[in-house]
């Protein structure tokens, strides 16, 4: 399975221009580092990958066809922020069910306290609720996996318990890993290949990369 952004504009509302042209792809079984300043774009664009935003130019394919909308999303993206992405409504346990990732294994390998699967989201730290969106992500139908700076907020022992666990499911199931990050000693740790935003993004950078017309860059 293919994963690609394809002439990608996005601006939000009337304001000015995130992203422009910007053509990215990767495959299953790559793990690939999207790195670039603050405010390029990044979250914007793996949220336009993952069906959250929709783009106001070119299109997102999955394997070579527009996502469809309905049932589950085969691109999973887990945030920077937890608790923005769960319902407060339910107990974690039910989060976990109704995305059919109650297993046991998991849990564990996550360090998910069996106690934690009564309490409400806001009843669980930012840590702790971390790893529930890591497990709810690695349901069966994902082939790919978008992590937006998913561990900035975790001490290093969880940090290095949940990249472990990812890891070692994302090789197992062969899933595409594109992860956000400014860290870049964890992007060569993990990544195969990096991309910087800054040099596809068809936008107000093209002075500050040193570009004239005619500049080859937006593929990668
Ligand atoms: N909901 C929104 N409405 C309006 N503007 C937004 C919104 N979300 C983000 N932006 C703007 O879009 C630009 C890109 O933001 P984005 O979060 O995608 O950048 P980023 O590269 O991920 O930044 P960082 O590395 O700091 O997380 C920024 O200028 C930001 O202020």
């Amino acid at each position: 399975m293919r994963l690609e952004a394809k002439n990608l504009g996005f601006r939000y509302g009337n304001g000015p221009w995130i992203l422009r042209d910007v053509n990215f792809s990767m495959e299953e079984g790559e793990r690939v580092g999207l790195v670039g300043p603050s405010g390029y774009g990044k979250s914007t664009l793996v949220k336009l990958l993952a069906g959250y935003l929709a783009p106001c130019e070119g299109e997102v394919l999955l394997d070579k066809k527009p996502m469809v909308k309905k049932g589950v999303c085969p691109v999973q993206l887990i945030y920077q922020h937890p608790e923005k992405a769960i319902n407060p409504r339910w107990r974690m346990k039910k989060v976990l069910e109704e995305s059919g990732m109650y297993r046991e294994e998991v849990l564990d390998a996550l360090g998910i306290e069996k106690e934690w699967l009564e309490r409400y989201p806001r009843e669980l730290s930012g840590g702790e609720l971390q790893r529930f969106c890591v497990a709810r992500s690695l349901f069966e139908g994902t082939h790919f996996l978008l992590a937006d700076e998913m561990s900035t907020m975790l001490d290093v022992i969880t940090q290095a318990q949940i990249w472990n666990l990812m890891l070692g499911e994302v090789e197992k199931r062969n899933i595409g890993l594109l992860t956000v990050t400014h860290n870049m000693a964890l992007a060569e740790q993990v990544c195969t290949r990096t991309v910087n935003l800054a040099l596809v993004n068809h936008i107000k950078r093209a002075e500050e990369s040193g570009c004239k017309d005619g500049c080859e860059y937006g593929t990668v």
